[in-house]
């Protein structure tokens, strides 16, 4: 997991609407290969929306080949309603970008069998290829989508009573007034923002630190139910520092200085195609399988001490902030030909 933290809300919006750019990008996706995308409501990923709408305006890019599908609805009001996801999702972005709308897929809360519709949505995210980025948002309790605490990490979507501190925190959304925000929802399940094959999560401000506490430092629980994205292969969560604020001083130092030394050595979020990774294995099985391509028996064989030491230290692999923490003399690093100061 990555956890990339910037200075406040709009530097990470930026971040996250860059990288969604620049994956769709190399992506370059055409009808008969198009890019799905998973997409959240709430108020944090409004500023990813401004901006990306903005990049469209710009001609930076376009929605034309890109499929996506929303990540929950509310049950019971109308899809015209000022506070429907539907109406947030045309409010914020659909209606300002070029995408087509056969290609917009949002839970329908009135459908009138609502568990059908729940299997028809995953049978339709499974026909679109799967979900390749899905990008989310969590309330104050963890929950990503309407996966309220107690929610099967291996659920799947399905219609779900809404908790008692999600219904509170979306009041706001209702003049304040508990009795008019929807009891229940229709929403992905945790399983299915698993499948997908990146998950990207904004989460900002103070009143969201405990979520992240227990989602990064403590183990996988279903009271925390983003706490299931340590078993995803690649995700990442780009937060402010407002919602740092329950981490380990550790914690953030070390993913800020992974962050650094990634960039330092030209690695930032890289995530191969997954054509690309595999054509890949293929040709790795080729070379294994291959008879004339044994490990060269000078690969195998113990380096030279002298090479050993003689061999550099290796200052790009430390982040300038963590140079003055290196001891002074030195040393061979277990014959990898890294040396470091002692
Ligand atoms: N179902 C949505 C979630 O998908 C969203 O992440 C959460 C947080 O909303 P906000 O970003 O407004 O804090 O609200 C709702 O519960």
């Amino acid at each position: 997991m990555r956890l990339i933290i910037r200075d406040d809300k709009a530097a990470a919006s930026r971040h996250i609407s860059d990288y969604i750019i620049s994956r769709i990008k190399s992506f370059a996706p055409t009808p008969n290969k198009p890019f799905v995308l998973g997409l959240p409501t709430g108020s944090s990923p409004e500023g990813i929306y401004k901006n990306l709408v903005r990049a469209h305006k710009n001609g930076d890019i376009s929605f034309k080949d890109v499929i996506t599908f929303n990540m929950d609805e509310y049950v019971g009001i109308p899809r015209d309603h000022p506070e429907s996801y539907h109406s947030f999702m045309y409010k914020h972005f659909f209606s300002h970008i070029d995408i087509d709308p056969a290609n917009i897929n949002i839970l329908n809360g009135n459908a009138p069998d609502l568990e059908e519709e729940c299997i028809a949505y995953e049978e339709k995210i499974k026909r679109a290829g799967g979900i390749e980025l899905f990008l989310g948002g969590i309330g104050p309790d963890g929950h990503i989508a309407f996966n309220e605490p107690g929610s099967s990490l291996c659920s799947r979507t399905r219609i779900k009573t809404l908790a008692y501190d999600t219904i509170l925190a979306n009041s706001r959304f209702f003049g304040h007034d508990l009795n008019k925000v929807p009891k229940m929802a229709l929403t992905v399940g945790v399983q299915t923002v698993m499948d997908a094959r990146e998950v990207v999560i904004i989460i900002t401000g103070a009143h969201k630190a405990l979520a992240l506490q227990k989602t990064i430092e403590c183990g996988v629980n279903h009271m925390w139910t983003l706490s299931s994205l340590q078993m995803h292969p690649h995700a990442m969560i780009v937060v402010d520092e407002d919602a740092t604020l329950e981490l380990q001083v550790k914690t953030v130092k070390y993913f800020k200085s992974i962050e650094q030394v990634a960039t330092s050595q030209g690695f930032g979020q890289f995530l191969p195609s997954a054509e690309l990774t595999l054509k890949k294995r293929d040709s790795v099985l080729a070379q294994l399988d291959s008879p004339k391509s044994p490990t060269p028996k000078s690969f195998l064989m113990a380096p030279a001490p002298a090479a050993v030491a003689a061999a550099p230290t290796t200052p790009d692999l430390v982040p300038d902030s963590m140079q003055s923490r290196l001891p002074d003399s030195a040393v061979p690093v277990l014959g990898l030909g890294v040396t470091a100061k002692v």
